[in-house]
């Protein structure tokens, strides 16, 4: 039996950018970015000697889907390189990378060991971790329709072939991974998720860890929410990211030591302007059909870049209905929150059409209106890049509202041909959290 006593449990949100799509890409703006209630749970067990297990070994396990276990080796890198996992054969199952997974132990491995005063590697002891994401992360196939009520769904396929509900599934990842490794490895008072300099650390290094496994450095908006929770968010400079060697290499352990305990980290987390109103709800609506969000924003640099004065108009008046909108959640003002998301989606309507990127397609402003004809349906906007896949809600908190959403959506797909469903997921303002152990409830799978 593992020792939970050793165990760390931590979990991350999901996110919607309920406004300041593009326009939290440049740090003169900012965005209104919610978590979900949607989590990935992740959980640590020391490995014990007697299971016969290599000594240097990490195994990350995601047991919801077929085949999803990852096992590495993990050897120091001289000339302050940190740590270098490999990933291991497992002979008996097809050999799978999971990049998200490799380059996060890579980072955190590698941060933990070149910490001052320097740590060896003998602070890194074989280990299991678990991965638990909530059922909304994905949607349900024909496979998993017999077991409804489990907390954590076994999809039946494998990840890649698994259908994300874009709730930020790799940040959510990459965040409670990271949370996990630093609190399973580091004693409390070196790392502690409820200090602000804890949450610091955590922020920094999951950004960095995240934009290497992306191959790019995007807002960061779904690692700061999984981090912090719903906040107007301000982005990092970039620069911060672009000189960090490759993991392996000589000197890597260092520089992310460096980088993520330097103080020049600019990113801004105001939470102080960002809340839910008693009575209200945010919710999500799956529409099947896939955007890509990288040539959408390619498509709106490119437009903004020819016509810099119009776009920074539009982009400054996104940021000020952004804020209003903020100000009326909190406070629960519908009228307000009513006309701020109007206000958002008309001009996030025009910047498609001004950029030729499908930001509110026809169809989904079709959606949307007939949405916000229903009563207690309070607003609606596409999150995020938007495109054809999602819409999110802010509605009233009552069972007769909820019906009517599901039921109209129900219809709609019916006479509209397209698969739209509501999510059980919910809005809400806390981040990354560490769980505590209560037993059974993280051995269901
Ligand atoms: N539950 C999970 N278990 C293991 N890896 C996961 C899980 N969820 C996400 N990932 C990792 O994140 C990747 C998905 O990232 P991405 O395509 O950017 O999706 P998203 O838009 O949801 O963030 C997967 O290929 C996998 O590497
Ligand atoms: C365009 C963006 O500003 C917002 C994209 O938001 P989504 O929520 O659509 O993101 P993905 O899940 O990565 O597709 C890009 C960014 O801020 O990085």
């Amino acid at each position: 039996m593992p020792d939970h006593k050793k165990s760390s449990v931590v979990s991350a949100p999901g996110k919607v950018l309920l406004a300041g799509g593009y326009i939290v890409l440049d740090r003169d703006y900012s965005g209104l970015v919610f978590g979900l209630s949607a989590r990935i749970n992740v959980v640590s067990h020391p490995i014990q000697p007697t299971q016969g297990v290599h000594l240097t070994e990490i195994v990350v396990e995601s047991p919801q889907f077929d085949d999803d276990s990852w096992v590495y080796g993990y050897t120091p890198v001289g000339d302050h390189g940190g740590v270098k996992v490999t990933q291991l054969d497992p002979g008996t199952k097809p050999f799978k990378p999971n990049h998200f997974v490799e380059t996060t132990l890579n980072y955190v491995l590698s941060y933990i060991v070149s910490l001052p005063p320097k740590q060896t590697l003998s602070a890194i002891t074989p280990a299991k971790f678990t991965i638990l994401a909530d059922n909304d992360y994905y949607s349900t196939t024909a496979t998993t329709t017999f077991t409804p009520q489990r907390r954590f769904r076994h999809l039946g396929q494998t990840i890649s072939k698994a259908n994300k509900t874009g709730l930020g599934s790799s940040a959510a990842l990459v965040t409670s991974l990271t949370g996990c490794l630093l609190s399973h490895y580091l004693p409390p008072s070196v790392f502690s998720l409820s200090t602000p300099a804890g949450r610091a650390t955590l922020h920094n290094l999951s950004q960095a860890a995240h934009c290497a496994a992306q191959g790019k450095i995007g807002s960061g908006f779904d690692v700061a929410s999984a981090v912090y929770g719903s906040c107007i968010y301000r982005r990092f400079s970039p620069a911060l990211l672009s000189s960090l060697p490759a993991p392996g290499t000589k000197g890597f352990g260092e520089a992310v030591v460096e980088t993520v305990n330097s103080p020049s980290w600019d990113q801004e987390i105001n939470k102080e302007e960002t809340d839910l109103a008693k009575g209200l709800k945010i919710r999500m609506v799956d529409v099947t059909g896939g955007t890509a969000t990288v040539s959408m924003v390619k498509l709106v640099n490119a437009w903004r870049e020819k016509n810099r004065e119009e776009a920074d108009g539009l982009f400054a008046e996104v940021e000020e209905k952004m804020k209003v909108l903020a100000g009326a959640l909190k406070n629960g003002d519908e009228a307000v929150i009513r006309k701020a998301m109007g206000e958002v989606r008309r001009l996030m309507k025009k910047m498609g059409e001004q950029s030729g990127a499908e930001i509110e397609p026809n169809s989904q402003t079709k959606m949307l209106d007939e949405l916000e004809g229903l009563e207690g349906v309070v607003g609606s906007v596409v999150p995020g890049a938007g495109g054809y896949d999602a819409a999110a809600l802010v509605i009233r908190d009552d069972e007769g509202t909820v019906g009517r959403v599901a039921r109209f959506l129900e219809e709609y797909s019916q006479r509209e041909g397209v698969k739209a469903r509501l999510l059980d997921v919910l809005g809400e303002v806390e981040g990354a959290r560490l769980e505590s152990w209560d037993g059974e409830r993280w051995e269901e799978l």
